[in-house]
């Protein structure tokens, strides 16, 4: 194939804000490989591009496929047409102009993609400047690629078009315009030209290749559009690629990727390659200087080292200063001041590309934007179209977004203005006090939360940053004054949380989280914590704000999780489902590299979880799990960097269909699960043979299984111990018996006699309660239940407690704080309407278990007759509730809880049920 190229050095040679000063890097040796995902539809986000990356995980249960990056325009088989039109998506600094430049070199080097001849690369901000000037296709062509010259048909090619940065155009492409042109010789303007190519009237034998930033993305009507990919970024194990290759030196490169994972916020931002490079500069130099001071952990620190390190390098490079002389020179600080100047009020306009007229209006004249572009290499640059117009861009929007924030701040430090003000409104007040920052603030709030796109989200997690002390003391030298005290931060703070409280969407109480962190302020945090530990408050009462801060929570912790205690956060998949889009929101890498696995909530939940916090041991007992819980769960037994050693699902509900489905992962032999507790799960000898035959499968791991509480039968029990026989096997405990539970905590309960209301009566030694018609004869007492048909017991119960009833009709078995009223409205004085009592009902029509008047419905059928077991460990703030059939338990219902006070075993019956009784079993 005839191949060409325009400038073969161009691609093989990667811009890394250094091509100007320095040496230019060789794109091969700092690629690393992209997480690129396949699909979804020409469906557009509005959203800021910063922000999108936080919320990858928009559209749920859609599977997303990968696609390397040499697949993008490959031929699924002999005979087929490659896709016409990929659209590339992507925020910004996530990699695809890199992307689109390994793609050409490998092409132009022979390694791939030899189907194409001609790879005609273009970027917007090249085509912008022919805004006004008209061409035709190959004249275009001829123009850019001089060595092309010859050519004059390009139909017998294969001619691959990449426009690289449609977020970047300023042509008009107007898809409305029905202007059609299919010849290549016509003369057009280039938007025209554009359409039509797009469209595919114009040299429809072309291959074209879009990228985009996703907000721009819409300006191409999806009918256009054969495929849309999306990078994504790095992966965990890709991140680390790139800092090895990055610093060849091993101990460097590993010194640099313990700090980056050392810290969470600093590991997340990473999966943006821009990210990683700029962390590569800072901790390069932190780490070469040797100061023991601590580590950038918020955004802001990190751009201010970032800048500090820039403004270091300028001062050695070109004012012959060393490393120790104060970097911030008078030029440098007015250089500075400038950009800021300009970053923010083209931010404010949402320009991200200058021209000579922009720097103008900011009072920069293009000379000296020349002059900042050159020294400050890694910040500001010039990028000369090929056509003699000159363009301005900061290194990355992030960078930009940082300048412009400081701009802010230093003008309101400096002269008390408030930027993020509207003028109109203060029009002629007169203002004689100074200004107080947190005033700035608040504006600032109240815009970032007014933009619909978010475009000053990022802003603002700069601005909030700056005020703190410590970050001020970082840019010592260039900000002359210092603004903050504690107190200004501390009705920042204040106002965010009020903001939060409003109920504002979550991408705007993330952000305003977020906010929270620059600010080092965690009492939300903390009030979280304190709040779910507390365990008695019901899910229901946690206010939004309060959720997402869940999710925060868990990530901002800081630490892996060894343990994850679901019971600490909840006990209830109800839970479980609304941490879930939190959790989501915020693990954005994690939710990145499980997306193939989830198909429900529930996958991407678990796996966040296993994948991100990688707990070794996970106790998932009495969470109300159901059958269908366990889908999520195989595959995080599967997954082959799982490093579960533990599992503990007892006391859930997931029967025999349930344990089929945790087979699939169980029987992997990725699965290195070593304990394993299914104890009260309602399993049968069917759900005995598909942990055999899993077992079978995936001898060699599991050490530990229980099975007790569950109704093996007697060929489950064989199956299972005549595997634990067979050579290969690992497992050296098989619980299956319920009773040594049932002994150990076995205990007496004695009705007190004093509480039992008249119409129950007692016989058989005070064992049975009946309720009746006719009054009983009790003498009056204080702790009589007047209004209920009720009793407790008389000991109070402490540690941990066993007995099983029987009951008929319809009954109450309850628990209780002995102060329960004994009079007046039932939701004061009967069992389950209130905080300090828990119920279970029993009748013909199945079990529903009460608390704080709420009720869940219990599925597990009943007859007019039947056996109950209580179990209560007072210290764990565990109640269970089991139905008892021939001598096993089947779990029903568990109250994860904190009990403050010791409890009475309660029986109460309804007025509309004579002839209902309990009897209370002896104990062994
Ligand atoms: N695959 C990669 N391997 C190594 N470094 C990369 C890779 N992709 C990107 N980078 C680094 O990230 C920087 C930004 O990447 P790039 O310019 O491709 O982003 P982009 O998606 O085109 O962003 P924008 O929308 O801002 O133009 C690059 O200059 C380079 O330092």
């Amino acid at each position: 194939a005839f191949q060409f190229l325009s400038d073969f050095f161009q691609f093989q040679c990667v811009f890394e804000g250094i091509a100007k000063a320095g040496n230019p890097t060789l794109l091969n040796q700092i690629y690393t490989e992209l997480y690129i995902t396949k699909g979804g539809t020409g469906e557009v986000n509005d959203e800021h591009e910063i922000r999108v990356i936080e919320e990858t995980s928009r559209k749920p249960n859609r599977p997303e496929t990968t696609i390397r990056q040499e697949d993008i325009f490959k031929v699924s088989s002999a005979g087929d047409q490659p896709i016409r039109t990929v659209m590339t998506k992507g925020v910004a600094g996530i990699g695809k102009t890199v992307l689109t430049q390994k793609f050409t070199l490998d092409w132009a080097e022979g390694i791939a993609h030899q189907n194409i001849q001609f790879i005609f690369p273009f970027t917007f901000r090249e085509l912008n400047v022919l805004k006004k000037k008209k061409f035709s296709l190959v004249e275009l062509l001829h123009h850019f690629f001089t060595e092309t010259k010859e050519i004059s048909s390009f139909e017998d090619f294969q001619v691959l078009f990449i426009f690289d940065g449609l977020d970047e155009s300023r042509l008009p492409l107007d898809f409305q315009n029905k202007k059609i042109l299919t010849d290549v010789t016509e003369s057009t303007s280039v938007d025209v030209l554009l359409t039509n190519l797009i469209r595919g009237e114009l040299l429809p034998s072309a291959l074209l290749w879009i990228t985009t930033r996703p907000a721009a993305a819409k300006q191409i009507p999806p009918e256009c559009v054969g495929m849309v990919t999306e990078v994504r970024g790095f992966t965990d194990l890709q991140k680390e690629e790139y800092f090895r290759k990055r610093f060849k030196d091993e101990e460097q490169a590993s010194s640099i990727i313990s700090h980056m994972k050392a810290s969470r916020t600093i590991h997340i931002m990473c999966h943006i390659p821009v990210f990683c490079w700029i962390t590569a500069t800072v901790l390069e130099d932190v780490l070469m200087s040797k100061e023991t001071g601590e580590l950038p952990n918020t955004l802001t620190e990190m751009y201010i080292h970032f800048l500090v390190v820039q403004t270091k390098v300028k001062k050695i490079k070109y004012d012959g200063g060393d490393v120790t002389d104060l970097h911030w020179s008078k030029d440098t600080r007015k250089m500075i001041e400038s950009l800021g100047k300009l970053a923010f009020d083209q931010l404010q306009k949402g320009n991200l590309i200058f021209y000579e007229s922009d720097l103008t209006e900011c009072g920069i004249n293009i000379r000296a934007a020349s002059v900042y572009s050159g020294v400050f290499t890694q910040i500001f640059r010039e990028e000369r179209g090929l056509y003699q117009d000159t363009v301005f861009c900061f290194i990355h929007l992030s960078v930009q977004e940082f300048l412009a924030a400081l701009h802010v701040h230093w003008t309101f430090i400096n002269s008390g203005v408030n930027l993020m003000q509207e003028k109109q409104r203060y029009k002629g007040s007169f203002v004689s006090k100074k200004p107080k920052l947190s005033s700035l603030h608040q504006s600032a709030i109240d815009q970032a939360l007014q933009s619909p796109n978010g475009h000053l989200d990022l802003f603002l997690r700069f601005l909030l940053g700056l005020s703190l002390q410590t970050n001020q003391r970082l840019l010592q030298g260039l900000l002359t004054q210092t603004g903050s005290h504690l107190q200004t931060n501390q009705e920042t703070v204040q106002y965010i949380k009020e903001k939060i409280n409003e109920n504002l969407s979550e991408e705007k109480t993330i952000n305003l989280l977020h906010c929270l962190k620059e600010l080092k302020d965690d009492s939300l945090v903390e009030e979280i914590q304190q709040y779910l530990s507390s365990k008695t408050h019901s899910i229901d009462e946690l206010s939004p704000a309060q959720w997402s801060a869940l999710g925060f929570v868990l990530l901002s912790s800081g630490k892996d999780l060894d343990v994850f205690d679901m019971k600490k956060y909840s006990s209830s998949e109800k839970v479980l489902l609304r941490m879930l889009p939190l959790v989501k929101t915020n693990v954005v890498l994690v939710y990145l590299q499980l997306a193939k696995y989830w198909r429900n909530k529930h996958h991407s939940f678990m796996n966040c979880l296993v994948r991100y916090f990688s707990p070794c041991l996970l106790r998932l007992n009495s969470c109300n799990l159901l059958p269908r819980s366990c889908e999520a769960l195989s595959p995080v037994l599967s997954c082959q960097s799982s490093s579960l050693r533990e599992l503990d699902l007892s006391n859930n509900n997931l029967k025999n269909s349930g344990v089929e489905v945790l087979c699939d992962g169980l029987g992997s032999q990725n699965c290195k699960l070593e304990i394993l507790s299914l104890s009260g799960c309602i399993i049968s000898e069917e759900g005995c043979a598909f942990l055999a035959s899993a077992l079978s499968s995936n001898p060699s791991h599991l050490k530990e299984l229980d099975l007790s509480y569950n109704h093996p039968g007697d060929s489950g029990v064989k199956m299972l111990s005549d595997l634990q026989k067979e050579p290969q096997s690992r497992l050296e405990v098989l619980r299956y018996e319920d009773t040594c539970f049932r002994e150990e905590y076995s205990c007496q309960i004695t009705i007190d006699t004093n509480t039992i209301n008249r119409n129950l009566k007692l016989s058989e030694d005070n064992r049975k309660v009946s309720f009746v018609k006719e009054l009983q004869p009790y003498p009056d007492h204080p702790d009589r239940f007047d209004d209920m048909p009720q009793l407790l017991s008389k000991t109070g119960l402490t540690g941990r407690c066993f007995w099983e009833v029987w009951w008929k009709g319809r009954v109450n078995i309850s628990l209780s704080y002995r102060r329960i009223k004994r009079t007046g409205d039932i939701k004061d004085c009967g069992f389950g309407c209130n905080d300090q009592s828990w119920n279970l009902n029993c009748s013909e029509d199945g079990y529903t278990v009460w608390h704080k008047n709420k009720t869940i419905r219990i599925s597990s059928s009943s007859s007019i007759l039947d056996r109950v077991a209580v179990y209560v460990d007072c210290p764990a703030g565990i109640l269970s509730f089991y139905k008892v059939s021939s001598d096993s338990l089947i779990h029903l219902h568990t109250f994860n809880t904190t009990f403050t006070e010791p409890l009475h075993a309660g029986f109460g019956f309804l007025w509309s049920d004579p002839g209902s009784s309990v009897f209370l079993c002896s104990s062994h």
